[in-house]
């Protein structure tokens, strides 16, 4: 049986470590899906295209209020949806090509699991089989969308993200079960292009998991903007004669009915660990699905490492390629080995409004028993917020009242994403929200004054 230097599952994160410093190695990357993953085919670049496209489109829908008259003329679904697959699907054709011609890499396009310990069995696209064995693995295998057991789901048939940005053409109607990023990004996207949307939500609320003042304000501006059911639990969907999808709701106050064109299913991701059979080698997985790891990125066996999705509750490509770094740097430094850095993990959500958020929200502060103040800063209040007459946005901050250490924040309006680059430094590399807010010019009138004054704006008594 050949035996590998090193074996990687997954081309997402995954594909990003094997580089020139392996050369000298053996290496198996084996592949079951599209080659680059999630984030490059089917996650963040492909949607924040349409998000983008999506900005342009909702532009008219403002210009009025800035003198200057602007009128959408036309959504051409398919060369939005062309223009943005003509660009990335070579880069993955691209990248798989480059594989199977790299020397020392054997490229396997097929289903791995594991058969033994240390030993991989794939299940080749072309219907042949390979196993071999490894000294060392990477499982960066990612994660999948949940499909929720809605009855009449399977027969009626629906979209997950995964298939959504392919459609043949723009729905009259879509209706997206699920109430978190997915949603509230495809809302946007399809919302801006014409498509009357219907949100349905188990919750009370949209985005629950943001800070509850910033989840409040975008489920109030979602709802001016499409039919937004909170508190409604899909419990069956059929496929109706003309076409169209039936939906039916259980809510507090009785049941609701909802007919729509699309059903795009946005429910959470669960990890693809279940794909491995990985107690055949011995890999400890959690409650939730998720490969253990210790704070080097190694499962509980050693030479085995996990990263991105499989491992990780976040979820984030940024978290994925930060643990990708940490896994090479261990591969090929196993006696001087690092450690990942989770302390800060932003997101950001590309909706419309826009959010980002670091650190902890009032409610986990409150939770932990960790003293804070906050501050809120409205962009209406700041000068190119003002100019832009922005009336929704606002960036709240929450520090440590006597060391002034900046302990979250939160962001929904423009820019967002952007603008919360400069406190996650100053987290990461402990600046406190004094000193930052004081001891360096703030552009004017640039957008991150938002920050600067949100920070000024703290009620902190740092002893220096
Ligand atoms: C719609 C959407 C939008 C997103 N937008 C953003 C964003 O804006 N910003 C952000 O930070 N994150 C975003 N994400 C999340 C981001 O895409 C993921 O966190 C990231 O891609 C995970 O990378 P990964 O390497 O862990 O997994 P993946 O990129 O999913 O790679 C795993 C690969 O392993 C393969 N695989 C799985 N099992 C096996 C097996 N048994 N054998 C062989 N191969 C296997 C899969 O086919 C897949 O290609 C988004 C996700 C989605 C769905
Ligand atoms: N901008 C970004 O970084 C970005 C964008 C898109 C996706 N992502 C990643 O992909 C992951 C998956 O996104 P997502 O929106 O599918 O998940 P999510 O976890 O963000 O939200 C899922 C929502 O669906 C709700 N839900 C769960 N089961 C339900 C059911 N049966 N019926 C109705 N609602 C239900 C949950 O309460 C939750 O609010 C995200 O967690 C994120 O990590 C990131």
């Amino acid at each position: 049986m050949t035996t590998y230097d090193l074996v990687v599952i997954g081309t997402g994160s995954g594909n990003t470590i094997v580089n020139r410093r392996f050369a000298d190695q053996k290496v198996a990357i084996v592949e079951r899906g599209t080659f680059g993953g999630t984030c490059l085919n089917f996650g963040c670049i492909p949607t924040k295209m349409f998000v983008h496209a999506a900005d342009v489109a909702a532009t008219p829908s403002v210009s009025s209020r800035y003198g200057v008259d602007e009128q959408l003329l036309d959504v051409r679904w398919t060369d939005v949806r062309d223009r943005i697959f003509g660009r990335i699907d070579p880069i993955s054709a691209g990248g798989s090509e480059y594989r199977h011609h790299d020397a020392n890499v054997h490229m396997y396009d097929g289903t791995g699991r594991f058969t033994g310990f240390k030993e991989l069995t794939v299940d080749n696209k072309d219907g042949s089989t390979s196993v071999f064995s490894g000294e060392r693995f990477v499982i960066a295998a990612g994660s999948r969308p949940i499909v929720p057991p809605i009855p009449g789901l399977e027969e009626t048939g629906y979209h997950t993200s995964n298939t959504i940005m392919r459609l043949d053409e723009l729905p009259p109607r879509i209706a997206i079960i699920g109430s978190g990023f997915v949603a509230a990004e495809f809302a946007h996207v399809f919302g801006a292009f014409g498509v009357e949307v219907t949100i349905v939500a188990r919750s009370e609320e949209l985005l629950r998991s943001e800070d509850a003042e910033v989840a409040a304000r975008y489920t109030e501006i979602a709802q001016q903007k499409y039919d937004v059911r909170l508190n409604h639990e899909t419990v069956h969907v059929a496929r109706q004669d003309d076409g169209t999808v039936l939906i039916k709701m259980l809510h507090p106050d009785g049941t609701d009915v909802l007919v729509v064109d699309e059903l795009l299913i946005a429910v959470g991701r669960e990890p693809n660990s279940d794909l491995l059979n990985l107690a055949a080698t011995g890999v400890d997985v959690d409650g939730a699905g998720r490969v253990v790891v210790d704070k080097y990125q190694q499962t509980n066996v050693e030479g085995i490492y996990a990263l991105g999705d499989v491992t990780n509750p976040h979820q984030l490509k940024h978290v994925a390629n930060h643990e990708a770094r940490v896994v090479k740097h261990n591969l090929l430094n196993p006696d001087d080995r690092i450690e990942s850095d989770h302390r800060f993990v932003p997101h950001a959500v590309f909706s419309s409004p826009q959010i980002a958020s670091v650190g902890l929200t009032e409610a986990q502060a409150q939770e932990r028993g960790i003293p804070y103040v906050t501050a809120i800063q409205r962009y209406a209040d700041i000068a190119y917020g003002w100019a832009m007459e922005d009336t929704t946005g606002f960036a709240k901050v929450l520090a440590d009242p006597t060391t002034a250490q900046l302990l979250g924040c939160h962001i929904i309006g423009p820019q967002a994403p952007t603008l919360i680059q400069p406190v996650i430094q100053a987290m990461s590399f402990g600046l406190d929200a004094h000193t930052m807010a004081r001891n360096q010019y703030w552009i004017h009138p640039a957008m991150p004054e938002l920050i600067e004054n949100a920070l000024l704006k703290l009620d902190v008594h740092p002893k220096n």
